[in-house]
């Protein structure tokens, strides 16, 4: 097993944790998602990373194991991932030639320590007719994204612009990361290790 863990069964996030280019293991984290209606969305992101890492970093107090969660949010409240297409119309509907947030909590547990965080990027829709809604959401795209779309792919049509860390909106925030691996003392430099700034482009 890796000093590096990716508690997710996102594959968005598997991809951005391969921008530090060191070595890491995946392992998906089956925490029941619980949320408290009194908590605002920058808690919520951050109890349910903090949930995902813990219950992989039980078992493997060594490694370095890092949870994520990404939530939209809009006139305060929070949007998750979509029941269905119809839910997904509409939370869409809703966005249209609006801003909202985009919140990724991250927890890193390393050992007897543990840190948390989030980021929070803002996000401008373009005015969106019904038709071009309807056949996104045919797309399939939504149905496993908070919000119900996908900045990365398809969902890049939707939006007019954004304010902070694109990264963050796909699901981890990996520069902000990178500096708080650094700051609990992950061994990106050591000897034998390709870090990212040992390689010359
Ligand atoms: C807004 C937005 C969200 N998303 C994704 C990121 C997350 O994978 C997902 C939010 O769900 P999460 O519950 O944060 O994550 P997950 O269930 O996919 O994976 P795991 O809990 O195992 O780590 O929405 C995009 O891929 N692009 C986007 O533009």
């Amino acid at each position: 097993m890796q000093n590096l863990i990716l508690a997710s069964h996102s594959p968005r996030r598997k991809q951005l944790l391969q921008l530090l280019n060191v070595p890491f293991n995946v392992l998906g984290s089956d925490i029941k998602e619980k949320i408290e209606p009194t908590q605002f969305p920058e808690e919520v992101v951050q109890s349910l990373a903090f949930q995902k890492a813990s219950s992989i970093a039980k078992l493997y107090p060594h490694a370095y194991v890092i949870g994520a969660d990404t939530v939209v949010v809009y006139q305060n409240n929070i949007l998750g991932k979509p029941k269905d297409e119809k839910d997904a119309f509409q939370t869409l509907m809703t966005l249209s030639g609006q801003t909202h947030h985009v919140l990724t909590g991250v927890s890193i547990f390393n050992g007897n320590q543990h840190h948390t965080f989030y980021e929070q990027t803002e996000v401008t829709f373009w005015n969106l007719t019904q038709e071009e809604v309807k056949a996104y959401v045919k797309t399939g795209e939504p149905f496993d994204k908070a919000g119900s779309y996908g900045i990365q792919k398809f969902g890049s049509l939707l939006v007019k612009n954004i304010k902070g860390d694109y990264y963050n909106v796909v699901g981890l925030p990996i520069s902000r990361l990178y500096r708080e691996l650094k700051q609990m003392g992950f061994p990106f430099f050591n000897a034998g290790r390709e870090g990212m700034m040992d390689k010359e482009e």
